[in-house]
């Protein structure tokens, strides 16, 4: 558990953050300058609050009424930058091995290990110059690790890499949160990433924490224009690989008694999946359609509809216990006469996928 009240002044700048998040991975999400990196910097012990208390687990790390402020180095928290930071003169295995040397604690995974997870095992003999900037961030979380902390912070750790590198670092993060379980604070613009990745979200606006909760509710939340809005807001639902169809190539997913079925291989049986559906790849219809190509169609319950002052008007639905979000124009919503608490069908024209 992470458990933090602060507030601070930084030149005109007033940082405010209260919130409680469990393990897992928790994402950082706001603006440029919503003051993401001052918060995370202080619950590293890079800087100090002006007031408040920071609790990572048991340990309160900072307490300014009772003079509390645990130096960096024994905070237990490892810190991913988005510039890896390596040492250019050591080769990566000593890079590796430098923070559980600087942390003056072995780590509880060998370093053989930490470098299999993340695929740079080949790489220990090189220096940092030769490689990618995706292996590079690689060896910096490698690094972070071997410090054995209890709470690893990445700030923005892809976004100096293009589409393609992130996307192969990504199943890595996922790996670590899945496999060691350590908790992670993860600071970042993209969305996407977060969809993929987090548990929980801590929303910045402004220097203040608007909303924290899990990421699912977060992101159904319409009172959360920073989520809500733009073309890429939509629904995040937690489904299960039932089948897979070897005749047709279809990987079918449970998802609350429904199923979705999306093409290709996905995983194997029994596997949990996140399924990423666009609000504006979900149309309605008050009727199961016949003979239509799109294949993903789920019986949804209407739990509330929101008109912009555009053409558009985002509806909430509801499919078991999870939410589905559909963006249509105003007058689709008039012409079909959708209301709350009406049974109507999602047809689901697109849905990303990430295990
Ligand atoms: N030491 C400081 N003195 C004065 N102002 C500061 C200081 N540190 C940060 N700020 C200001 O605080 C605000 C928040 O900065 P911060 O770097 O935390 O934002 P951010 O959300 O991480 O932004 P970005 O996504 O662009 O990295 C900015 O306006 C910044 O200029």
């Amino acid at each position: 558990m992470i458990d933090v009240d602060i507030s601070s002044r930084l030149g005109d700048f007033s940082l405010s953050a209260k919130f409680e998040v469990n393990s897992g991975i928790t994402a950082i999400f706001g603006k440029s300058g919503a003051g993401k990196s001052s918060l995370i910097r202080m619950i590293a012990g890079l800087s100090a609050p002006d007031n408040g208390r920071i609790a990572l687990g048991e340990r309160v790390v900072f307490d300014r009424a009772a003079s509390i402020n645990v130096p960096i180095q024994q905070r237990g928290v490892g810190m991913v930058f988005q510039d890896s930071r390596l040492f250019p003169h050591m080769n990566v295995e000593r890079n590796l091995l430098y923070s559980q040397w600087a942390a003056g604690r072995k780590s509880a995974v060998g370093l053989a290990e930490i470098a299999e997870l993340l695929g740079i095992s080949h790489l220990l003999k090189r220096r940092p110059h030769g490689l990618s900037g995706g292996e590079k961030q690689r060896v910096a979380i490698g690094r972070a690790l071997l410090s054995n902390p209890q709470l690893l912070v990445l700030d923005e750790p892809l976004a100096s890499l293009d589409a393609s590198r992130k996307a192969e670092i990504l199943p890595y993060l996922l790996k670590l949160k899945n496999e060691f379980g350590i908790p992670m604070l993860y600071v970042s613009h993209s969305l996407g990433e977060i969809e993929q990745l987090a548990d929980t979200l801590v929303l910045l606006d402004a220097g203040s924490v608007v909303a924290h909760g899990p990421i699912a509710q977060m992101l159904s939340n319409l009172e959360l224009p920073q989520l809500a809005s733009g073309p890429d807001a939509g629904s995040l639902l937690f489904a299960t690989l039932n089948t897979y169809d070897e005749q047709w190539q279809i990987t079918e997913f449970g998802l609350e008694g429904q199923v979705l079925q999306l093409p290709g291989q996905l995983g194997t049986v029994g596997q949990d999946a996140r399924i990423r559906i666009k609000a504006k790849d979900v149309a309605l219809a008050r009727k199961a359609p016949e003979e239509a190509s799109v294949r993903n169609v789920l019986s949804v319950v209407i739990e509330g509809i929101t008109e912009t002052s555009g053409p558009y008007a985002e509806v909430d639905c509801r499919v078991g216990e999870q939410h589905l979000r559909a963006r249509l124009t105003r007058h689709s919503v008039h012409e079909l006469q959708l209301v709350a608490g009406q049974q109507v069908f999602a047809l689901i024209k697109s849905v990303a996928l990430d295990q």
